[in-house]
């Protein structure tokens, strides 16, 4: 049988098996002696985006933080392109390829624009070249100290920076948070590209309308647990079932 896209010798290969890039088994952490996530199973394929959205409070920065290596884990394990990287350091993840930009934003403030940029450079494909085409205002700005950025700005360069370590995996949290409606737009055109391009990400938001329409996969977290995972595109199509997952508490 022919599939949707028939079989004709230019038609697409939709039965092409993906590498997987990250494997989350049975993961609990937290910090201290808190549990904040707990028997956390999903997987990521190669070149896939996935949006981690739920309520405030619910671990979707725990989880990320455990992936980056400074939680305390309790249980499980995780693989990034089939190496397991639990017991790793943050500092070995980074150079497994786990790239991070925090809440926080992450930037040096006292060095200049470009500065940040080589200071942290792997080679690959991510140049600072590219990052200034895919950050226009960042060459604009490319001599001006840290301190001096906008919020935008400042969010633009930690993703700058965290390119510039060629990660094979992008772990981007909450980054259009507290940002004037214009420079989310830009941030979200961006991350568009990076999709597009085929990066690897995960990406927290709040908001889920925001990236659904460019990320591949969606996981609602609530309590710590996965409460739903689906297509971005199944739930971007039926809002009244996303919302209801969102605002659903978990029984038990
Ligand atoms: N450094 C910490 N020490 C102790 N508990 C923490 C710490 N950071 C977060 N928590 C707790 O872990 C739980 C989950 O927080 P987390 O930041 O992971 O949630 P979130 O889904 O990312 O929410 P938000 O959108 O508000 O950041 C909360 O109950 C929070 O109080």
């Amino acid at each position: 049988m022919l599939g949707a896209y028939g079989r004709g010798r230019n038609a697409p290969r939709r039965d092409v098996v993906m590498a997987e890039l990250l494997r989350v088994e049975n993961l609990s952490a937290g910090y201290g002696e808190a549990r904040v996530i707990q028997g956390l199973d999903f997987a990521l394929e190669d070149g896939r985006s996935l949006a981690l959205l739920g309520r405030n409070g619910v671990g979707k920065t725990t989880l990320i933080d455990t992936l980056v290596g400074v939680t305390t884990r309790f249980s499980g394990r995780m693989s990034l392109g089939g190496r397991d990287i639990t017991t790793l350091t943050p500092h070995a993840r980074a150079h497994a390829g786990i790239g991070w930009t925090p809440q926080e934003r992450n930037i040096f403030r006292s060095l200049t624009v470009e500065e940040n940029l080589t200071a942290v450079a792997v080679p690959g494909p991510w140049t600072v070249r590219r990052v200034y085409d895919l950050f226009p205002r960042l060459e604009e700005r490319r001599t001006n100290g840290g301190r001096q950025l906008s919020g935008g700005e400042q969010q633009m360069l930690a993703i700058g920076r965290a390119l510039m370590l060629n990660p094979r995996l992008l772990l981007l949290d909450e980054p259009t948070e507290g940002l004037a409606p214009i420079i989310v737009d830009e941030l979200l055109a961006a991350l568009r590209e990076l999709a597009k391009a085929g990066l690897s990400m995960i990406i927290v938001e709040q908001k889920p309308k925001k990236i659904l329409p460019f990320t591949d996969h969606a996981i609602v977290l609530d309590r710590g647990a996965i409460a739903h995972e689906a297509p971005s595109a199944d739930l971007l199509a039926d809002p009244a079932a996303l919302d209801a997952h969102l605002t659903a508490s978990r029984k038990g």
